[in-house]
């Protein structure tokens, strides 16, 4: 069984459309017009148990949409859905007792009270039996370091001791799969990195399944065993991200700097029966990128040697928040 299965998955979205100026605000009183807005179009997904998945997109781009779908707090508008074998909305009840949902913004704790009254209202909303409850709750408190907070309101702790106890509140009652969206958002390096260490380990302990929404690709990097990208409410590429490097990060880039300044197009004629881009970055810099599948760094370098002479070389490998960005801003061409 999958943990999710997900089958032209869809969700339309019914605005009101106002119509210009004071007359038209008049007529929309009496007469009001929609317009629909597709925010999920009809999106395939599986993902397996144990999976890691990174879920990306621009903003708009229907990720939220997705995940309140698959929680159970949106119905869809058509498709077939189901996630751990339920119906998310259909069957809420029985359903949440499998799914823990960290929201980045949105706190699931409650404000005044101290994190352990929060823990044990949670322990009664989910029935869960008082050995289960301790034995996990002492080890969350030991690997997630919660043990001085317990006794604290949540309205006292910082930003980075919240998200820790609102890891801990998700995963209370051993849920199978964990919704984390934007879980490092605001976090310094080090509270990030040992959220992350702490996830790959629950992961790996229990097999929890995880879906990871974040625009912060660093998490996606440490974390996901695939990553699948959204764009305009469809689904333009699910498969790891080294591919994702491989497919469109343009090969490596080739950072030279020469011994004197080169007009840009003499340096492409050089190189014009191979697909190398050239760029000018300032002075004697220039960076060439190795688009096509035929051209090698040595291959580039033979073309301009015999001609200019060369102060510096390096060889940067495309990092992939710029093929991200790239892809967002062309979008992908053969999806
Ligand atoms: N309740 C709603 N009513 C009308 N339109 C909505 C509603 N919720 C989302 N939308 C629209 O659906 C589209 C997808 O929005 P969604 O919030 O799912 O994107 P997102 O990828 O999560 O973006 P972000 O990264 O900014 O959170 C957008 O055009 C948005 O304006």
């Amino acid at each position: 069984m999958y943990s999710i299965e997900a089958q032209g998955l869809t969700k339309d979205f019914k605005i009101v459309q106002s119509r210009e100026g004071m007359k038209g605000a008049f007529r929309d009183l009496f007469d009001r017009q929609y317009r629909t807005i597709r925010a999920v179009d009809e999106i395939d997904l599986r993902i397996n148990p144990g999976e890691i998945v990174g879920y990306i997109g621009e903003n708009g781009a229907g990720k939220s949409t997705t995940i309140k779908m698959l929680t159970g707090i949106l119905q869809p508008t058509s498709g077939d859905l189901k996630v751990n074998g339920y119906d998310p909305h259909g069957e809420r009840e029985q359903f949440v007792k499998t799914i823990g949902v960290v929201f980045g913004q949105r706190s699931q704790l409650w404000w005044d009270l101290a994190v352990r009254e929060s823990f044990r209202l949670l322990k009664k909303l989910y029935s869960i039996p008082d050995e289960d409850y301790h034995r996990h709750l002492n080890r969350l408190t030991e690997v997630l370091e919660m043990g001085p907070l317990l006794e604290q309101p949540v309205r006292k702790l910082s930003l980075g001791q919240r998200m820790r106890c609102e890891l801990a509140a998700a995963l209370i009652h051993q849920p199978r799969l964990l919704f984390l969206d934007e879980p490092t958002i605001g976090l310094d390096v080090l509270v990030k990195e040992n959220i992350r260490r702490f996830l790959k380990q629950i992961n790996e302990e229990y097999g929890t399944t995880i879906l990871l929404t974040t625009h912060d690709l660093s998490d996606i990097e440490a974390l996901s065993h695939r990553v699948v990208m959204l764009d305009k409410g469809k689904i333009i590429y699910n498969g790891g991200l080294p591919e994702l490097s491989k497919q469109w990060g343009g090969g490596p880039r080739l950072y030279l700097e020469l011994k004197e300044e080169w007009a840009l197009s003499a340096l492409q004629d050089f190189t014009k029966d191979i697909s190398a881009e050239w760029q000018h970055i300032e002075g004697r810099c220039y960076r060439v990128g190795l688009t096509g599948p035929d051209p090698s760094v040595s291959e580039v370098l033979s073309r301009v040697v015999p001609h200019a002479s060369i102060k510096e070389i390096r060889i940067e490998e495309a990092k992939t928040e710029d093929i991200v960005r790239r892809i967002y801003q062309e979008g992908v061409p053969h999806a």
